[in-house]
């Protein structure tokens, strides 16, 4: 089975040893099962290869010349080859599980003592190989996406003065790796702040990985997050890469960080305090090197009272916290944004020249945007497919009949009515959770959140 796997990879491996009896037993070994071998004896050799070769993963002694043990040598080559990409497994006869952590901090990804066991070097390769693969699958989809989005609306917009102290405090903190919480009512921009602090950030080159996590059943949290092996639990049928893995050197987003369940948050809690967590079935500890930014529009001090979210982790989480101000506290952002969901929707809708007038600018400006941006968005959206000339006016924005007609509105607690609403649209839309969110003007995580809190059932 693992000669078969190791087949469908016809990858090239850098052997980057200064002993050659070590560099040929290798090759020997990596031939037999399929691979194709480049050798380097020297740490300039090693760059040099790398670069003309491209090789798929380097297997990287951390002691070039003999009569050293540091390992000094090997972490400087890992740090010229850390914006590589290549998946790099350490060998060292000397091996100390400091020197490995230090490795496996400056980006190696495994660690191999010398005399190697060939079945534990192989598996390692083949792993990393498998990681390396999908990781640049969902670079090249990420990659894909965000040229899409930046060929759209992913202009972050801060006219009023509350948006410019913003500013002026992300690209202070963006560049750090301090741990940032996003705070701020359902479309206010968390998701797209945390795009922009990953963007103006050193890993911006390496991926954004977002989760949600009101989303993820409770029983599939921590393979989600920490990934599994085939075979760890009933429906592990394939080994499965975690988001802590495929962040690696970028940025890990948990959006709606107040669903985590309180069984989970020791685990998360761990990998913030240590830096290390396990794949599930694996007893090989991991080394976690992410950026991690966490949102909530959840009251998560009230949780921390209630006892359903730990206090020492909200510590870890707001080392740096900003709070989005609703829309209805940013009036000088209102107009820009609206534009710029003209100018998008004007490309879906095959329109040009689109302009609001004064009288519509004024309503939207006196509008209280429950649903902020997203509200304003869908708002634009339906304008601009209304417009019969090239101007929008105040009717057109269909603000009125939702905020002044309220004769047959029914009293009730507020929850009923919100629970009413949700299975409604639910209904309305045969359980479809994405279209429903559209009619409710909420995003999807808000959701999923507000089912789960209402038990109502919906198809994940
Ligand atoms: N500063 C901004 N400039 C331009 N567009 C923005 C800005 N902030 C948010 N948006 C747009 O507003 C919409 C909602 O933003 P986003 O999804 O980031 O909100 P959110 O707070 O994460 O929502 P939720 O809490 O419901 O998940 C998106 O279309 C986003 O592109």
């Amino acid at each position: 089975m693992h000669e078969t796997n190791i087949k469908k990879y016809n990858a090239t491996i850098l052997l980057a040893d200064d002993d050659e009896d070590i560099r040929l037993a290798l090759a020997l070994l990596l031939m037999a099962a399929g691979y194709q071998t480049i050798e380097a004896s020297n740490a300039k050799e090693v760059i040099i290869q790398t670069n003309r070769q491209k090789p798929d993963l380097i297997l990287l002694d951390m002691n070039f010349s003999r009569d050293t043990t540091s390992g000094q040598e090997g972490l400087d080559i890992l740090s010229q080859l850390k914006q590589s990409n290549i998946p790099i497994i350490l060998m060292t006869a000397w091996g100390s599980i400091e020197l490995a952590v230090n490795g496996l901090k400056q980006g190696a990804c495994d660690f191999i003592e010398k005399p190697w066991n060939k079945e534990k070097l192989l598996n390692s390769i083949l792993q990393q190989l498998n990681f390396s693969k999908i990781k640049q699958e969902h670079q090249g989809y990420r990659q894909l996406l965000s040229s899409d989005q930046s060929q759209s609306h992913k202009i972050w917009i801060c006219q009023s003065q509350a948006m410019k102290n913003i500013e002026q405090l992300v690209t202070q903190i963006a560049p750090t790796d301090a741990n940032v919480l996003i705070l701020g009512e359902n479309g206010t921009g968390k998701s797209q702040l945390a795009e922009r602090i990953h963007q103006l950030s050193a890993r911006q080159k390496h991926p954004l990985i977002a989760v949600n996590m009101a989303a993820i059943p409770d029983n599939l949290f921590e393979s989600e997050l920490f990934g599994h092996q085939k075979g760890a639990f009933t429906d592990a049928k394939q080994n499965r890469i975690g988001r802590f893995q495929l962040a690696d050197q970028g940025t890990l987003f948990f959006d709606e960080i107040g669903s985590l369940p309180i069984t989970l948050q020791p685990k998360l809690l761990r990998v913030l305090e240590t830096g290390q967590y396990e794949v599930l079935g694996s007893s090989q500890t991991q080394v976690s090197n992410v950026r991690l930014i966490s949102a909530t529009n959840a009251d998560l001090s009230k949780q921390v009272s209630e006892g359903a979210f730990r206090q020492d982790l909200l510590y870890r989480l707001n080392t740096l916290v900003i709070t989005l101000p609703p829309l209805r506290e940013r009036l000088n952002d209102i107009q820009p944004l609206a534009e710029n969901f003209i100018d998008l929707f004007s490309i879906k809708y095959r329109k040009s020249n689109l302009k609001l007038t004064p009288e519509a600018i004024n309503k939207l400006k006196q509008h209280n945007w429950p649903g902020n941006i997203r509200e304003l968005g869908h708002t634009m959206e339906r304008a601009v497919l209304l417009s019969m000339t090239n101007e929008i006016n105040q009717e057109q924005l269909l603000l009125d009949s939702a905020d002044n007609d309220h004769s047959s509105i029914q009293l009730q607690p507020l929850e009923q009515a919100e629970r009413q609403l949700i299975e409604k649209a639910m209904t309305t839309t045969s359980g479809q959770v994405i279209e429903a969110a559209k009619l409710l003007d909420i995003s999807r995580n808000a959701l999923y959140r507000r089912l789960e809190k209402f038990g109502i059932k919906y198809e994940s």
